[in-house]
């Protein structure tokens, strides 16, 4: 459920209509609905238990404001950098709620989570584990670990979005597992405690979910054989969201359901890394027509916003949903919908229905909250595009749009490039 619905013909955030914000901000942008993000939040909490810990994938959606409506419905941060932790902790989030993913931390990172006090490290690697061990060991801290393993489980998603099979690049394979813990009990530093495991994103079953689970819950039993105090179980993210292309993944309660039945036994406390299900859909990008033209047999409508804005569709061939904000009379033809960005690429989806397009008139990307404008860049200098957040009947810009002097300022001149070469 979102809240993004018509009102007379005309698409609302929440309780203001879209085009009030646009009139406000200029196209392109992107909007939210807080009450969404709420809802999600509660749903999920809900599903999965008050004891479990829910951190929000921060690399889905990392606006502050976004991270402080999260946290205060009791929300955590997962995280993937040092610039998230930034984030995570300016949002109010406490380091108590913070977990760090990612298999390329790097020592100054490691140090900031430390100095946060965050609840766990999802080590990807043995290396990445000597490493923390000393950084831990050398400010005389303990870092608590749980190791990501890969359990070899094909969740069946996009190919370049799958994380969780034997050949990608994430977490421990599993046949080293016990190995590396007992590596990790002997290392100062080091308080080994949980198992993590993250297997791929916009995943449309349970079954993989249960699988990867199932195969956790062996080896914490086998670890706890071993004399390692295991108390924790980290399940990651992955959980997919309908983006309207006939795929309908099962809802968080029944996830939630069917997972916490399989790790019911293990007396561990679970903790869960979701994104795209929280943001996916409380955002929408909203872009303004430029230009129509036809040519040949088809016909383009052009628009202010680029393939640098929201890059999923050129990426992955991601599909998002594309609807006018005001509902225009008359039948619809099929346009490919286009940004101005110079490359072939830049075309977010084929032979959408829409009704006389004209300069000036906006259009609605759906389900762009998550991977949205945290994947978007300045290609082409073209300014990131404004990130708004709306409450009931209020909105707030709460990323501002970059003046071009804004995006040229990082860049230095040094004196000798406008001298001809001899
Ligand atoms: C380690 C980790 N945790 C959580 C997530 C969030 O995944 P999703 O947005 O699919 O819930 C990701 C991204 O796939 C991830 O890499
Ligand atoms: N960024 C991707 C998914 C990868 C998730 C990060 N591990 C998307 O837009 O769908």
């Amino acid at each position: 459920m979102d809240h993004f619905e018509r009102r007379g013909g005309v698409l609302h955030a929440e309780d203001v209509p879209i085009p009030r914000i646009a009139e406000a901000v200029g196209t392109p942008f992107y909007v939210y609905a807080s009450a969404t993000l709420r809802r999600h939040a509660q749903v999920f909490r809900a599903g999965v238990g008050e004891d479990a810990l829910v951190a929000f994938s921060v690399k889905a959606l990392s606006n502050v404001a976004v991270l402080k409506v999260l946290a205060s419905e009791g929300l955590g941060a997962d995280i993937v950098s040092g610039g998230e932790l930034a984030r995570a902790r300016s949002a109010g989030i406490p380091g108590e709620r913070i977990v760090f993913s990612g298999v390329g931390k790097t020592r100054a990172e490691m140090t900031a989570a430390l100095e946060a006090r965050i609840y766990q490290f999802n080590v990807e690697s043995e290396a990445e584990l000597r490493t923390l061990s000393e950084v831990a060991s050398a400010r005389g801290s303990v870092a608590p670990v749980a190791l990501r393993v890969n359990p070899d489980v094909d969740a069946g998603t996009l190919d370049k979005i799958s994380t969780g099979r034997k050949d990608d690049k994430f977490g421990v394979p599993w046949e080293r597992a016990p190995a590396l813990y007992d590596l990790a009990r002997r290392l100062p530093g080091i308080e080994a405690r949980g198992v993590d495991l993250h297997i791929g994103s916009q995943i449309a079953s349970l079954a993989p979910f249960e699988a990867a689970a199932r195969r956790a819950g062996d080896l914490i039993e086998h670890l706890r054989a071993e004399g390692h105090d295991i108390d924790r179980l980290d399940l990651g993210g992955g959980l997919g969201i309908p983006y309207g292309d006939g795929v309908t993944p099962p809802d968080p309660a029944a996830y939630a359901a069917a997972l916490r039945r399989v790790t019911d036994a293990l007396d561990v406390r679970l903790v869960f890394e979701p994104g795209r299900m929280i943001a996916g859909n409380a955002g929408l990008m909203i872009a303004g027509v430029i230009y129509t033209k036809a040519q040949e047999a088809r016909s383009f409508a052009i628009l202010d916003a680029g393939m640098n804005d929201l890059i999923r569709p050129a990426l992955y061939g991601a599909r998002h949903a594309i609807v006018p904000v005001a509902e225009r009379d008359g039948d619809p033809s099929p346009f490919d919908v286009v940004g101005p960005v110079c490359e072939t690429t830049d075309l977010f989806a084929r032979d959408v229905p829409l009704t006389a397009p004209a300069p000036g008139d906006i259009l609605a990307f759906k389900t762009a909250g998550a991977y949205g404008a945290v994947q978007a860049s300045q290609y082409n200098t073209r300014p990131l595009i404004p990130e708004v957040l709306v409450d009931g009947d209020r909105f707030a810009v709460v990323r501002r749009r970059p003046s071009t002097e804004d995006m040229l300022a990082l860049e230095e001149l040094p004196d000798w490039t406008d001298r001809p070469a001899d």
